[in-house]
């Protein structure tokens, strides 16, 4: 029965053999990119480029913004990296970059997601790939219009009348002001509003339910991450085991909210200028536009109003902290932004008005240069989905590959953006911008898969600024931890620790 004379001696033969196999299989898989010619980044035994970032010592952003600095210090125009043992692509040539989110855009459709189709709440539009992405995007393109932004611009000066108010509490009272969690709470408000219908009150209430239910979404333990960057990395074999990426607790609080929404308003025939609303109206009416004409689910609606929650409402307070921060630090630049909205609002009856935050230059200036120096979204991906030729190179990127682009290392590329951690809207003068390369400003993605609602994200954090701005000067209090750095364990480019202001009415 063994092998050898004792079952220490078998056991021992079979770990040296297994151990041999796995170092010649690790071995093979990690020359993947030097086999096809595409210079690589050495990784490690079993997490690939991105152990850093596994152990929970630096969001997975700064390890790929590092990739992209190694490789560009190379001098090479493109890389592969390895995630745990999968192959990536990583551009950095900006025509290459531009290839894949637009011009080849139909090699690269699909995002290299693992979705179990059958988990509720994971048919939204970050998920779906082929042909149901299109579909649900071409549904959902007219409700991030112009127009529709300027309906739920009445919705987003409710909060904006709270923001105040609770400032003017916090500032009353002397002491140092969070300003990361008043924001978190007014997006929270906001998006809560427009994507569910709800009066959330979570900058009366800290404790508030929904607040609460923002902060455990955004909570992803140790056990969680491993599973979803499993799932990720093995995607068939995750499918074969039927891993599930849903939470019990958040489907069933989303699903008891959306179903009591929906039964609320259509029990009264009640209607608001809201995304809830025009989910709503899909679901009982055949949505128009070039798409498979189905109206959507009670599952769909879920969905959508879920990911405009997630997509909508971190990103936003986090581009908002980092905005009254680097104001706090640089107040030439916080005093000229302020003499540019007292002289517009002084043409606008003193109101923050749609057409007034359009008329705001140097606000833009100022919301471009935070995005370029602190991206909420350090990175984008995407799957190829057909053998792909790199134009002017002999190498083809296989199908199901996936593609990473790091958002943060180009934003942060001297090439582009000479002394890049200086914080200097004059960046992003028209002149200026002219200057650059089109996609070297990436904050939020590019192509037909870039982000659907960038324009409400920037309107929800213009009126942020514009309304404190106006009435408080700030600076930094020395309770904030600098340097700044960056929360480890997070899926957006968030503060590590609380920033702390001081805020002073003018
Ligand atoms: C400052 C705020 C925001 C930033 C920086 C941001 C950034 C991004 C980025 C980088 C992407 C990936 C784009 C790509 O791969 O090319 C994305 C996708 C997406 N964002 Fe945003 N976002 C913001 C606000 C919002 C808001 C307010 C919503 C919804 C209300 C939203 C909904 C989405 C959705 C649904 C996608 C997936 C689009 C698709 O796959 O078709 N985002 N966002």
């Amino acid at each position: 029965m063994f092998v050898s004379n004792s079952l220490l001696g078998d056991l021992i033969a079979l770990f040296v053999t297994l151990g041999v196999l796995l170092t010649f299989y690790f071995k093979w898989t990690y020359q993947y990119w030097t086999r096809r010619n595409v210079p690589q980044i050495d990784p490690h035994i079993p997490f690939g480029n991105i152990s850093e970032s596994i152990k929970g010592r630096e969001i997975v952003g700064v390890t790929f913004k590092k990739i992209y600095q190694q490789l560009k210090s190379q001098g090479c125009r493109h890389g592969g990296i390895y995630i745990f043992t999968q192959p990536s692509y990583f551009p950095i040539d900006l025509d290459y970059i531009r290839n894949i989110l637009t011009k080849d855009f139909q090699y690269f459709v699909d995002r290299p997601f693992y979705v179990n189709e059958k988990d509720p709440l994971q048919a939204h539009l970050l998920n779906l790939s082929g042909t149901r992405w299109r579909n649900m995007r071409s549904k959902l393109t007219p409700t991030f219009t112009s127009g529709k932004m300027k309906l739920m611009f009445h919705i987003m000066a409710e909060s904006q009348s709270d923001l105040l108010k609770r400032m003017d509490k916090e500032a009353e009272s002397l002491e140092p002001i969070n300003i990361k969690e008043v924001l978190a709470c007014f997006t929270t408000n906001i998006i809560g509003s427009c994507a569910f219908g709800l009066d959330c009150k979570a900058l009366e209430d800290e404790n508030s339910p929904f607040r609460q239910f923002g902060k455990k979404l955004f909570k992803i333990s140790v056990l969680h991450r491993l599973k979803r960057t499993f799932a990720a990395t093995f995607p068939d074999f995750a499918k074969f085991l039927r891993m599930s990426n849903s939470r019990k607790e958040i489907v069933k609080f989303i699903m008891d909210m959306v179903e009591g929404t929906i039964e609320y308003r259509e029990k009264n025939n009640y209607s608001r200028n809201d995304f809830m609303q025009l989910l709503i109206d899909m679901k009982n009416n055949k949505p128009k536009g070039d798409h498979d004409g189905k109206p959507l689910t009670l599952d769909e609606v879920a969905s959508q109003a879920i990911v405009f929650f997630a997509a909508g409402f971190e990103t936003s307070s986090t581009l908002m902290t980092f905005a009254f921060y680097e104001l706090a630090k640089n107040p030439h630049i916080q005093d000229k932004l302020r003499e540019e909205i007292n002289l517009i609002l002084a043409e606008h009856n003193n109101e923050i008005s749609y057409d007034a935050i359009q008329e705001m230059k140097y606000l833009s200036q100022v919301i471009d240069e935070t995005l370029r120096l602190h991206p909420p979204a350090a990175q984008t991906s995407r799957k190829c989905i057909k053998d792909y030729k790199i134009p002017d190179q002999d190498i083809t990127i296989e199908k199901g590959t996936s593609v990473t682009v790091s958002i943060l290392g180009i934003h942060h590329d001297p090439d582009y953006y000479p002394d890049p951690e200086k914080f200097d809207p004059e960046r992003f003068t028209e002149e200026n911008k002219s200057l650059r390369h089109n996609y070297a400003f990436l904050p939020f993605g590019e192509g037909p898969r870039n982000c659907i609602g960038m324009r409400f994200g920037l309107l929800q954090s213009k009126m942020g600024l514009v309304s404190l701005i106006k009435n408080y000067k700030f600076t930094v209090n020395e309770k904030t931890k600098e340097p700044i750095t960056y929360q480890p364990a997070h899926v957006v480019l968030a503060a590590q620790g609380e920033i702390w202001l001081n805020a002073q009415k003018v």
